[in-house]
């Protein structure tokens, strides 16, 4: 099947952000790691991240230029940073030149600070219901900001929504090898990395990160069989509820260790079938997941012959703006072990409440 315009828009501004994004990685220190802002939550911020949304904004721009974007990050911090000093100093200076680094190697002309903010701040819009026709785009520059600073997995997330239902999905996951090693959370591999992405009723694919890859078609695992299941789960404890999942993996008699990484790596995994469960389960009452961690996702592993839904076994609703208000954390799995899985879930969780 020929890829639409918009995959085909995707797949390119998450080439783009991931060499922003590459660019910063390799320029920074091992020691220090790339620099980073906290933001009001004490989230981390890279330079990395808002260079990696201005690129995909303006890939975007160029391909849709109507369509409202949905992202994860602004640049109000970066227009008040005249007096930054220490450590901050230079920060925008370092997000202009990640972008036009990566610009460069695609042979595109180079942009000023005033126009790469622009783009980032192109990502401001609030996925209301009925905006320009119920069809908007969501970015998660970084999805892991955590792991791309700890040197472990991260993508660059990328949805297209139509009325409520994500359509378009692409990740692009440079710290991921193009063949699933079992053991993915160790991060860079030497590789060239992978980018994942489907629409919806089409088929799921992963290429290489390399110019001018080839897609090959990725499938979910068959697997029936919840002893023989692999799980997965986000590295940080904060993100979802470790002790819970070992719990639900005790009740499925399920033997191998949880493969932990960040980011949407884990639906990546699930959907070609290097695990067969991913799990999110809530740690505190009232986070409210951000459409921008699961939109891309969702629709790679349906389209590989996945199921997602939330704890309570309901849809993922991306109906309420930029936060999934409806659903209490999330369950994805390769399909046929998903009622399982689910049930499992909801007796663990609700024999802890
Ligand atoms: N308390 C919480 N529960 C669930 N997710 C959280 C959270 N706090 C932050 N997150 C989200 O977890 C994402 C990372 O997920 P993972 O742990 O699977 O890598 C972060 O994305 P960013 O890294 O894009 O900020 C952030 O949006
Ligand atoms: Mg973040
Ligand atoms: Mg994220
Ligand atoms: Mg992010």
């Amino acid at each position: 099947m020929s890829e639409s315009a918009a995959l085909a828009a995707a797949v390119q501004a998450g080439r783009w952000a991931a060499a922003a994004c590459q660019v910063v990685r390799s320029a920074s220190g091992l020691e220090d790691g790339p620099a980073a802002l906290d933001k009001a939550d004490k989230s981390p911020v890279t330079v990395a991240d808002f260079a990696a949304q201005a690129l995909v904004c303006r890939a975007l721009a160029e391909a849709f230029p109507d369509d409202p974007v949905v992202g994860e990050e602004d640049a109000a911090a970066l227009r008040t940073t005249a007096d930054w000093q220490g450590e901050k100093a230079g920060f925008v200076e370092q997000v202009t030149h990640a972008v036009n680094a990566a610009l460069a190697q695609f042979k595109l002309p180079t942009a000023t600070t005033a126009e790469i903010l622009d783009w980032i701040d192109r990502g401001g819009a609030d996925g209301a219901v009925g905006e320009n026709g119920g069809r908007f785009w969501t970015v998660d520059p970084i999805d892991g900001t955590k792991g791309f600073l700890r040197g472990g997995q991260y993508a660059v997330a990328i949805a297209l929504i139509e009325n409520g239902i994500p359509t378009v999905g692409v990740l692009a996951c440079p710290n991921l090898p193009v063949q699933s090693d079992g053991h993915n959370g160790d991060g860079a591999d030497g590789g060239t990395g992978a980018l994942f992405s489907a629409e919806k009723d089409g088929g799921a694919t992963v290429r290489s990160l390399e110019p001018g890859s080839t897609p090959t078609s990725i499938h979910t695992s068959a697997t029936a069989d919840a002893a023989a299941a692999r799980l997965c789960e986000s590295v940080e404890s904060a993100h979802t509820a470790h002790g819970a999942a070992a719990e639900i993996a005790a009740k499925l008699n399920l033997t191998a260790d949880p493969l932990r990484l960040d980011s949407q790596a884990k639906y990546a995994e699930v959907a070609r079938g290097g695990a067969d469960i991913y799990l999110r389960l809530p740690t505190r009452p009232g986070y409210v997941e951000r459409i921008w961690d699961h939109a891309a996702g969702v629709v790679v592993i349906e389209a590989a012959g996945g199921r997602v839904t939330d704890v309570d076994g309901q849809p993922l609703d991306f109906t309420h703006g930029r936060g999934l208000e409806k659903n209490r954390g999330v369950i994805a799995t390769n399909g046929p072990l998903h009622d399982a899985v689910r049930a499992a879930t909801g007796a663990v969780l609700n024999a802890s409440n």
